[in-house]
């Protein structure tokens, strides 16, 4: 009787103290992580650590004790190869890339990009596909500058993103994207000058300001001008037209009879847009000569009241309205 006592008294001990474990640790899975965390918290002495801190050593411990992917491990393992044997095959390389933001609003700190390995081989076309919040903009906001890593680093071309950026000029990072593009001397001084006039940073002295002055508009802008510096095949593309503006009085015949007589001109013309008497179309270079427009407009001017008209040459803002027009129709089929 007495040692029945004893194993119920010794049973009562035992789910006494398990309740109390899972009551206050959760599952087991994780209150296992969570009980060594807060030992190595403890023996590190951060007792006095608010409880922000802590969740966002949560986050770490759990993304370290995950098992890998071996195809993630094997990148990793590249990545360190290629960067003890540097390889001109491999454009991009990403070492250890981390992003972390500062917590906000009592939130607690947030790891956008975990220390991610990986190699893009030149010429390769490489996607980024992942969740909504899964990183992919931070990472790319890194690659192009935008975002400074917490910590790790990328070599594009085998140049280091970390020592680039807040402390270059804006021609500075125009020089450099139009190097990568094998762009030098002569030419490369004139396809800065044309990207920065394009993208409307040439005056005022705003091309050898630091990028850490210019606001987020201007950093958007020198964006779009370092991603067609050199290499203008999306311009080829989207840009082989002139562009011709007429604006009449805002009077849906005027505009009618003016639209009229530029498809005259090309049956290929289109219009991008149309406000308040103003109409601006587009027409392929190859079908149209310039001799031909400023023929048809003096015919125009004298038999109907033009207010203005100007012929140019598809400039960037242009391209980006024709893609984007292109991705829209896309995504409505
Ligand atoms: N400036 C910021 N400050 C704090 N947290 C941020 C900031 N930018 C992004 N985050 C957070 O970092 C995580 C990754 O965001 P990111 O925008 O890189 O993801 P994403 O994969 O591009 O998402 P989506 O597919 O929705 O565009 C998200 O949880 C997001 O809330």
């Amino acid at each position: 009787m007495a040692s029945v006592l004893t194993i119920m008294i010794l049973e009562w001990i035992l789910f006494l103290l398990l309740s109390f474990y899972l009551d206050h640790f959760g599952s087991f899975q994780s209150g296992i992580r969570k009980a060594v965390l807060l030992l190595h918290s403890r023996r590190a002495g951060n007792r006095s650590q608010s409880a922000q801190q802590q969740t966002t050593q949560i986050q770490e411990f759990e993304a370290s004790v995950e098992m890998e992917r071996t195809d993630v491990i094997k990148e990793r393992e590249m990545v360190g190869q290629l960067l003890q044997e540097p390889n001109s095959s491999y454009s991009v390389i990403c070492d250890n890339l981390k992003k972390v933001y500062p917590g906000k609003d009592g939130n607690s700190k947030k790891i956008a990009v975990r220390e991610l390995s990986l190699s893009m081989a030149r010429g390769q076309c490489f996607g980024v596909l992942g969740p909504n919040g899964a990183g992919k903009t931070t990472l790319i906001n890194m690659l192009t500058g935008f975002t400074k890593p917490t910590s790790g680093t990328a070599y594009i071309e085998g140049m280091d993103i970390s020592l680039l950026w807040e402390n270059l000029t804006g021609r500075e990072h125009l020089m450099f994207y139009g190097r990568l593009k094998k762009l030098k001397g002569a030419k490369l001084a004139q396809a800065i000058e044309q990207s920065l006039k394009s993208v409307r940073l040439f005056d005022g002295g705003v091309p050898d300001k630091l990028v850490q002055k210019y606001s987020g508009g201007m950093k958007r802008r020198l964006s779009v001008a370092i991603s067609l510096i050199g290499d203008p095949k999306l311009k080829t593309k989207y840009g082989g037209s002139y562009v011709l503006t007429i604006t009449t009085m805002a009077a849906e015949e005027a505009e009618e009879e003016v639209a009229k007589l530029v498809r005259s001109i090309s049956p290929a013309v289109s219009r991008v847009y149309r406000i308040s008497g103003t109409q601006r179309f587009e027409m392929p270079k190859q079908e149209v000569s310039i001799s031909a427009v400023f023929h048809v407009m003096e015919d125009a001017k004298s038999r109907m009241t033009i207010l203005a008209w100007g012929l140019s040459d598809t400039t960037l803002e242009d391209v980006f309205i024709r893609v984007a027009k292109e991705n829209e129709a896309s995504s409505v089929i």
